[in-house]
């Protein structure tokens, strides 16, 4: 095998594994038949709505329709009378007629589309609230499943494709329908045997834009999947170009980013093809109508069934004719994939919370931070044990430290007691309240967090410590700044507390993000303190000034500490060691040095690194 052909299948197999990595969920089947159930839902969205504006929507339909269906006649009537008869005060007047006719038609299809667009408008406004407020409150488990890229396609995407039907489709199907059954009527009345003879095309016109235009549409939805994959795969590449960059895998980031944009390439240039196809076959199916209308219209004339001026009518009305017919062909394929669309969006809404609130929940009291978890048993996974067996009484305003190694279960026992997830058997009771009775708001009010993953929002330093207490002063915002020792760094940034940082906080160092999340947390000043290796990223220095700060931070408090660094818990009230999920030792640090167990193995462990890293 050549240098070159080897070169390509390590490659291929490069590319391969990359693709392994990014499985997204294409959300994809878009093809749904027609469903009741899907319109009445959207219909409640639009009832409120409905009363104020359908009527003045239907007036302007029915006088938009009714002036268009008018003019032929006029010029029908002018050809037959006023030209014949040389009777120019006639035509004159008719030409006005016309002419005022295409202005009311003018007037009342504008009022009608702005109408319609703000009811549209307004019942997607309120879905994508909805959506949005429904997806802040579901539980871990949901956003566990669930990449983020498939949640903001739901928001987005799907939403919009919504928004197509409800701005122009339900109106232009009404519009459309009285059109056609009106010219239909017309058509009949002036002379049956012609009207009769044209439609014969109508069935081939319904049946192409219809079998068409779905396949068309069908085509746009692959490229659509195509596009929000890219965008996923984007999302994902700019938040980890860090460690892209560090293992130096932009290659192969690039190789799977080709192979993405190739799908999305094709899939655009299949469906641009096809959509070339259907105006050629909309136009020639017009054309034999029009050739229908000329060769009989013609021979009825020579008969003198009909007049000159009904044959020009016939004409003008077949003009209108084939516009319904194929936006009625359009809007059918739009109404499937807005079916869809909507299938998957009031999925979402109707997935309920994991962790629900019980009908009779109550507001947890002011706590004083008395915590009980008894026999507790956890299962992020059926069958798979994350807590097993967990007794632990906390006394208010008591510091815990829980330690272990990686995979313990630490984090868990902080997520049970936040209810970020519910226990699967056993309770975790604060001050006597079993958690599950009492409302998620006032449990979480009283419980503060730091994570290991400070999140910062984009906005200004401000903004992100008065993250934990909206209704905070200035003053307390710097006040809550000074005593963790971030008012320092803050001051010698460029607009001090006003400086933006943009969303994760890219401009700030971890150290600096985290004392910025000690400051959130104090401003929220909960009874309840949870530091998740709070103290990780800070170097030494700086650890050893916020040592105090976090004595004021804690001073009164309950809190759990969670820190792989054991230096900064040694003086916890208590220190909890975990281990596979379980409590293999309890005490405080000179009680679990003297025992010699687990707790002193993993001192000894860290004192050796720490010697052999200097
Ligand atoms: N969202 C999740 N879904 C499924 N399993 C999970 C999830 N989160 C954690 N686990 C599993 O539960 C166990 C306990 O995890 P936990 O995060 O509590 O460990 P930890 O002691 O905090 O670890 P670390 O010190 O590394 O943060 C681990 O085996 C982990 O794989």
């Amino acid at each position: 095998m050549s240098a070159q052909s080897n070169k390509k299948t390590e490659s291929a197999e490069a590319t391969e594994q990359v693709k392994s990595r990014f499985v997204y969920q294409d959300d994809e089947d878009m093809d749904k038949g027609f469903d009741w159930v899907q319109v009445k839902r959207v219909g409640k969205y639009m009832r409120p709505y409905a009363r104020q504006m359908v009527p003045i929507i239907l007036v302007m339909m029915v006088v938009g329709a009714i002036t268009k269906l008018l003019n032929p006649m006029l010029l029908a009537y002018a050809i037959d009378h006023a030209i014949k008869e040389k009777d120019s005060t006639q035509l004159l007047y008719i030409v006005a007629g016309m002419l005022g006719l295409y202005i009311v038609q003018w007037l009342a299809n504008n009022y009608r589309i702005r109408y319609t667009n703000l009811i549209g408008q307004r019942v997607i406004y309120d879905l994508r609230d909805d959506l949005f407020s429904h997806v802040q409150q579901l539980s871990f488990r949901f956003f566990d499943k669930r990449p983020a890229g498939a949640i903001l396609v739901r928001i987005t995407n799907y939403v919009n494709s919504l928004q197509d039907l409800l701005t122009n489709g339900v109106v232009n199907l009404m519009i459309d329908c009285v059109q056609l059954i009106g010219i239909i009527a017309i058509l009949l009345v002036y002379n049956w045997k012609l009207g009769l003879a044209i439609m014969v095309t109508v069935p081939i016109m319904f049946l192409v834009s219809t079998k068409v235009r779905l396949r068309i549409r069908r085509a746009w939805q692959v490229v659509q999947v195509r596009t929000s994959r890219i965008n996923s795969h984007l999302n994902e590449c700019i938040q980890g170009i860090k460690v892209t960059q560090a293992y130096a895998q932009e290659q192969a980031n690039m190789d799977y980013f080709e192979e993405m944009n190739k799908d999305n390439h094709k899939a655009w240039n299949r469906a641009s093809t096809l959509n070339q196809t259907f105006n050629p076959i909309i136009e020639v199916t017009g054309a034999i109508g029009y050739f229908i209308l000329f060769l009989f219209g013609s021979y009825l004339v020579m008969r003198q069934e009909i007049t000159v001026g009904i044959l020009v009518a016939f004409g003008a009305y077949i003009s209108q004719f084939w516009e319904p017919i194929n936006r009625l062909g359009q809007m059918y394929s739009q109404m499937l994939i807005a079916m869809a669309s909507s299938e998957r969006i009031f999925e979402f809404i109707d997935e309920q919370p994991n962790v629900a609130e019980r009908q009779s929940a109550r507001p947890l009291p002011a706590i004083q931070g008395n915590i009980e978890f008894k026999g507790i048993e956890f299962e992020y996974e059926p069958g798979r044990h994350a807590l097993k067996r967990i007794d632990l009484n906390v006394k208010a305003g008591s510091s815990i430290a829980l330690v272990g190694h990686t995979g313990s279960g630490k984090s868990t026992i902080i997520n049970l007691l936040c209810r970020f997830y519910d226990v699967t058997a056993g309770s975790i009771r604060i001050d006597g309240h079993d958690i599950r009775d009492v409302t998620l708001h006032s449990l979480r009010s009283q419980v503060g967090i730091v994570l290991q993953d400070t999140f910062i929002f984009s906005g200004t330093i401000r903004d992100n410590i008065r993250f934990g207490r909206l209704d905070a002063t200035d003053e307390e915002v710097e006040a809550a700044a000074k005593a963790v020792r971030a008012h320092e760094f803050i001051v010698d940034l460029p607009q001090g507390y006003e400086t933006e940082v943009q969303e994760r906080g890219n401009v700030l160092s971890m150290g600096q993000r985290q004392l910025l999340s000690f400051a959130r947390a104090l401003l929220a000043d909960p009874r309840v303190l949870i530091l998740d290796e709070a103290t990780a990223s800070i170097d030494t220095e700086t650890e050893v000034k916020i040592q105090e700060a976090l004595q004021t931070l804690l001073a009164g408090r309950t809190s759990f500490i969670i820190a792989h660094r054991l230096s900064t818990i040694r003086h916890a009230d208590e220190i909890v060691v975990l281990d596979h999920g379980e409590i293999k030792e309890q005490g405080n640090h000179e009680e679990l040095i003297a025992k010699q167990g687990v707790y002193h193995g993993l001192i000894q462990a860290q004192y050796r690194f720490l010697q052999e890293t200097g």
